[in-house]
Order: C-alpha cells, then sequence, then structure tokens
C-alpha cells in the first residue's frame, strides 16, 4: 500500500513540477464545473417551483443563478481543458527526461540482461504517454467525487430513499470497472505475443529488413506469422470484450432500474403532496447527469488504475537505478597517468542471462601493459567481446578482479572511469547529428573545436569522408532528416572509428572491430597509424586493446592474446607465438596461405 502511495506521489509530483500553476487549476476547476453542473438541476427546480407559486421575482432569481452556474461551468470547462492539455504536454516532457535518466544514466549494462529488467523497461516505454496521465487522472475522480457528493446531497433534500439513486450508481461503478479489469487483463496476458506481431510487422514494414526478407524469400513466411499472431492476440482479446460487453449490459440494466425506480418514487410523492413538481424537475436532472458521472467514473477509475500500474513500473526501474548507482563501498580515485598496468587476476564472467549462468569467461589472468598494443583474437564466441566490456566497467566479474595499477577498478567510480576510456566498437551507433558532431562527441569538451575534430577524422583516415559532404562537417547525417544525408556503413563505420579517436589522452582504447566494414588493406594501414600513436603516447600510458579478426593488423600488437572457449589459450608477440607452433601460428598460417 506504501508503495502504492509513493507511486501515485512520484507521478503526481512530477506534474506538479511541470506545471505547478496549471495543475493546481485543472483540478480546481474540475471540482467546481463538477459541483455547479447538478446545482443547475436544483435551480430548475427553483424556477419551476417558482412558476408554480407564480413567483416571478423568485423565478428571476432562480434564473439568474441558473445562468451563473451555466456560464460559470462553461468557463471552467475552458480552463480545465487548456490546463489539461498543458500539463499533460510539460508532464509528458519531464517524464521522458526521467525516464531517460533513469534507463540511460545507469553505470553499467548488467541490468540490462535482465527479463525482469527488460520486460518493465519495455512496458514503461511503450506507455511513456501514461507516464504525464496522474493529475488528469486525479482531476476526473476528483470531478466525479464532487458530482455524486453534490447529487446526493441534492437528492436526500427530496426523500432519503433516493439516495439508492447513487448507491445504485456505485454497483454500476463496480460492474463498469470489472468490464474494464477483464480488458485490461486481456491486454496483459497478450502483451508478449502483441509485442511479437509488432516485431513482425516492423520487419515486413522497414526497408532495412527488407533485403534479407526477399533475398531469403520471407516476405510470405513473416506475414503469414504476422497474421497468425494478430489473429490469436484478437482471438483472445476478443472473447474479454464479449465478457465484458455481458458486464456493461447487466449494468446498463441496473442503471434503468434506478433511475425509473427514482423517478416513479419522486413521482408518487409529488401526487401525495409531498414533493413539489420542481422536486421531479430536480430528480429527473440529477437522476440523468448520475448516468453521465458514472461513466466518468469508470472511465478516470480505469485510466487512474492504467497510470498507478506505469507509476509502478516507474518507481521499480528508479529503484533498480538507484541499486545499479550504489555509491562505492571504498573508493578511489581514477589515476592521470598509468604507469604499471591494467591487470586481471583469476576473472570469471557470466551474463546475468545466460542460460544457468554459464560462465563466457573463465580464469583470465592477464597483464596489460601501459603504454601497450594488445590484440585479443579467437574463434566467434570466444569472448573478446565480453572482456572488452568487462574492461570498459559495463559489468563486473562474478570472480577474480581487474586492477588499475593495483586499485581494484571495482573501487573507481564508474563515469570517473569512463571518461578515460575511449572506444570504437563493431555495433557502433549512428548518431544523426551535424557530422562534425557525429565525431565530436567522442569528446565533449573538445567537441566545438574544429581542429580536434579534424585531427581525430585524419587519425581515423576519415577526412574524406566529410569533404565529400554538401555542407561539410556542418552537414546533418541521417536520411529522414530535411537536408539529411545518409552514408555508406563503411562511412558511418569511420566516423564512429574518429569519434573513439577524439580522445588523446585516454588510459585505455579500445577497438572491437572497429574496422570490419573496411577492406584488410585499409584496416592495416589504420591501425599502423594507431599503434604508431599509441606507442608515441607512451608516456601517458594508454593501454590500446584492439579485437581483430585479421592477423595482419594483429601481428603489429606488442602482445598478442589467443582466447578459445572464455578461456586464454596462449599469449605473447607475433614472432613468440609463431615459435611456439601453437593455435596462433595455426590460425596466422591459414589466413596468410588464403591471402597469397
Ligand atoms: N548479452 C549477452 N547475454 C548472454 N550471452 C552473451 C551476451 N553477449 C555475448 N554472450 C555470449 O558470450 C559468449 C562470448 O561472446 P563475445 O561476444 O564475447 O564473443 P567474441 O569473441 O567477441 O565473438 P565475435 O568474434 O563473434 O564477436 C558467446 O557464447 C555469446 O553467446
Amino acid at each position: 500500500m506504501r508503495e502504492t502511495a509513493r507511486a501515485y506521489a512520484s507521478l503526481m509530483g512530477i506534474g506538479f513540477r511541470a506545471a505547478p500553476w496549471h495543475a493546481t487549476c485543472q483540478l480546481l476547476t474540475g471540482v467546481v464545473f463538477a459541483v455547479a453542473v447538478p446545482i443547475t438541476a436544483w435551480s430548475v427546480k427553483l424556477i419551476v417551483d417558482a412558476a408554480i407559486a407564480r413567483d416571478l421575482d423568485r423565478g428571476l432569481v432562480a434564473a439568474g443563478l441558473l445562468a451563473l452556474l451555466s456560464g460559470g461551468a462553461l468557463t471552467c470547462v475552458f480552463y480545465y481543458v487548456d490546463c489539461l492539455f498543458t500539463v499533460m504536454e510539460r508532464a509528458g516532457s519531464l517524464a521522458s527526461q526521467r525516464l531517460m535518466t533513469l534507463m540511460g544514466g545507469t553505470d553499467g549494462l548488467a541490468h540490462h540482461e535482465r527479463p525482469e529488467y527488460l520486460d518493465q523497461a519495455h512496458r514503461v516505454r511503450e506507455e511513456q504517454g501514461r507516464l504525464a496521465g496522474m493529475v488528469n487522472a486525479t482531476a476526473g475522480l476528483l470531478r466525479v467525487a464532487a458530482a455524486l457528493g453534490v447529487s446526493a446531497a441534492l437528492l436526500l433534500m427530496v426523500h432519503p430513499l433516493l439516495l439508492l439513486l447513487p448507491v445504485l450508481s456505485m454497483l454500476s461503478f463496480w460492474l463498469g470497472r470489472l468490464s474494464r479489469d477483464l480488458k485490461v487483463a486481456a491486454q496483459e496476458a497478450t502483451s508478449e505475443p502483441e509485442r511479437l506481431r509488432r516485431h513482425l510487422f516492423e520487419l515486413g514494414t522497414s526497408a532495412a529488413a527488407g533485403k534479407e526478407l526477399r533475398v531469403f524469400d520471407l516476405v510470405e513466411v513473416v506475414r503469414t506469422r504476422h497474421h497468425r499472431g494478430a489473429a490469436a492476440v484478437l482471438r483472445q482479446r476478443d472473447r474479454a470484450d464479449w465478457r465484458a460487453a455481458g458486464l456493461q449490459t447487466a449494468d446498463g440494466v441496473v442503471s434503468a432500474l434506478g433511475y425509473v425506480g427514482a423517478i416513479g418514487l419522486v413521482l408518487f410523492l409529488a401526487t401525495s403532496g409531498r414533493a413539489t413538481p420542481g422536486d421531479v424537475a430536480l430528480v429527473v436532472g440529477v437522476a440523468a447527469q448520475l448516468t453521465g458521472t458514472v461513466g466518468l467514473a469508470v472511465q478516470y477509475g480505469t485510466e487512474f488504475l492504467f497510470v498507478l500500474a506505469v507509476a509502478r513500473r516507474f518507481r521499480w526501474l528508479a529503484a533498480e537505478a538507484d541499486r545499479a548507482r550504489r555509491p562505492l563501498t571504498d573508493p578511489a580515485p581514477v589515476p592521470a597517468t598509468l604507469r604499471g598496468a591494467i591487470e586481471l587476476r583469476g576473472v570469471g564472467f557470466a551474463y546475468p542471462r545466460a542460460e544457468g549462468s554459464r560462465e563466457v569467461l573463465s580464469d583470465i589472468s592477464l597483464r596489460l601493459p601501459a603504454g601497450a598494443v594488445v590484440a585479443l583474437v579467437g574463434d566467434n564466441g570466444a569472448g573478446k567481446t565480453t572482456l572488452v566490456k568487462l574492461l570498459c566497467g559495463f559489468y563486473s566479474p562474478v570472480r577474480g578482479s581487474i586492477r588499475v595499477d593495483g586499485v581494484d577498478l571495482a573501487r573507481l567510480a564508474g563515469d570517473q572511469w569512463r571518461a578515460r576510456v575511449s572506444a570504437a566498437f563493431q555495433d557502433f551507433t549512428s548518431f544523426e547529428f551535424l557530422a562534425s558532431e557525429t565525431v565530436g562527441v567522442g569528446d565533449l569538451p573538445r567537441m566545438a573545436d574544429p581542429a580536434t575534430v579534424r585531427a581525430a577524422l585524419e587519425r581515423a583516415g576519415a577526412t574524406g569522408v566529410v569533404a565529400a559532404l554538401p555542407a561539410g562537417p556542418r552537414t546533418q547525417l541521417g536520411a529522414r532528416w530535411p537536408d539529411g544525408v545518409d552514408l555508406s556503413g563503411g562511412q558511418w563505420q569511420k566516423l564512429a572509428l574518429a569519434r573513439g579517436l577524439m580522445d588523446t589522452t585516454p588510459l585505455l582504447v579500445v577497438f572491437d572491430e572497429p574496422t570490419a566494414a573496411l577492406d584488410a588493406h585499409t584496416e592495416h594501414a589504420l591501425f599502423e597509424r594507431f599503434a604508431e600513436t599509441a606507442r608515441a603516447g607512451r608516456d601517458s600510458g594508454a593501454v590500446t586493446v584492439l579485437v581483430s579478426h585479421r592477423f595482419s593488423t594483429v601481428r603489429m600488437a606488442d602482445l598478442i592474446v589467443v582466447l578459445d572457449g572464455g578461456r586464454i589459450r596462449e599469449q605473447g608477440s607475433h614472432d613468440e607465438l609463431i615459435a611456439a607452433g601453437g593455435l596462433y601460428a595455426e590460425l596466422y598460417g591459414l589466413q596468410s596461405r588464403a591471402y597469397r
């Protein structure tokens, strides 16, 4: 219960922080409007009674009250709707910012592996719009409560038995809620197949997947699976809809019985002289409004529950983010320069999601000396990228430790360590910014410095890519933007490489197959240059880790580490490994024969 209250408060907090005046105004105008509407029925009663009593003055006062209430209610509706839109817009923007901080600002990546996290994150992303809706749902419920309260008071003035009408309304509200619950449950139960259906839809309609779908003749397969999935989802949701419709019919019958009963009672009272004709008009008016109020109660009640469910997920993600950001127990500063080495001592690692927590790295003991260029080689799945991710601090070893000049990496603040890490990955990100920014984000403080960006482009051999763009470095990248230019895979990759070379004073530089889209000669020439630069800058002690399947590139490294099934099979310089005649020598021989 306390958790629910906190979840509610967190989303109300977003609404009020984003638009405090508008949120207050929406709540107030909603209540005033809700109170004014049933009172108009009361002023009608006064007018009818005055007419029957032939009392013009009383009739005019009542008519004035009616005009005032109608005008006031209309004005309130105007402000209510205006505030509603403003609150939704501003709270939506603030909620997106919070969500980005929660989901994108956490330290490592380990939580992204947990199915529970993925599921919650996916749902929150899908229902993001609702994060802004707590003020609106609350305003709606307040409106309903105010309208029901005033209606009940007016009915009580005529006869206590008429209070059964709001009671029946509550029954009707309950039936309405049951029917909505059925629909919500069906939606939740089908959320996974629905996600698959959307994925298939995406595959079947996107240009990116289009090539492979056609080459492998998969268009029909994807379409059939999509249609079958859609039919299964609809079938399940249809069943719930029919049951919900049954409950709604029962709800209609209950409302009609209440309406007829209330009017029957007031007519009986009027004909026996215990109620006035104005009372009859009052009850008819209030009873008619109650039907609408119950409809609103069901609508806002459901919306409130939906928003509350999203709020709980939001809180859950916030708690996860807090956990991921747990302060270090024994923090140590990141060294300014590396003097000794980055050392891995008995490191073991298993992905949280991997079957039975299978270790993908075991017993890794390795010394990466300051200033060295180290190459990681091995078959697909040998664990090269995983090792790189551990070095970058995205994940923590489950056994053993990584030490930076003798200090456990776990003692260094993640963001401070990563500020000293530079990288280029094979699965790089295509930042659709201006070309100079796409590269410049590799070193934010110097992003706006054209000379630094030019130098990084030069080091990555990407000067030509930017020079050929219509507005050079000021060209917007990405085809979806006006005047945006799309690049080839290799060109994007060269810019990603330049981004990884922006920072000239890192402690660790990682190249995880960043040149896979380039030809072997270009890759060789580039790495020769990187190695030279790395060796020239040995003073800062930066360790350069390079992952490549091309042995012509690998051979220039100071240290080559051969991984096999998550373990180190052998390590040494190119000459040492060739002389040893092991796996490296065998693979090198195979590749060089193929190139001859
Ligand atoms: N996010 C993940 N969750 C679970 N298992 C993973 C994940 N990423 C990689 N693995 C598994 O870890 C093992 C090592 O993968 P890794 O990507 O480190 O290999 P690699 O040597 O870099 O391979 P490649 O040369 O193909 O890039 C593989 O068995 C892979 O299936």
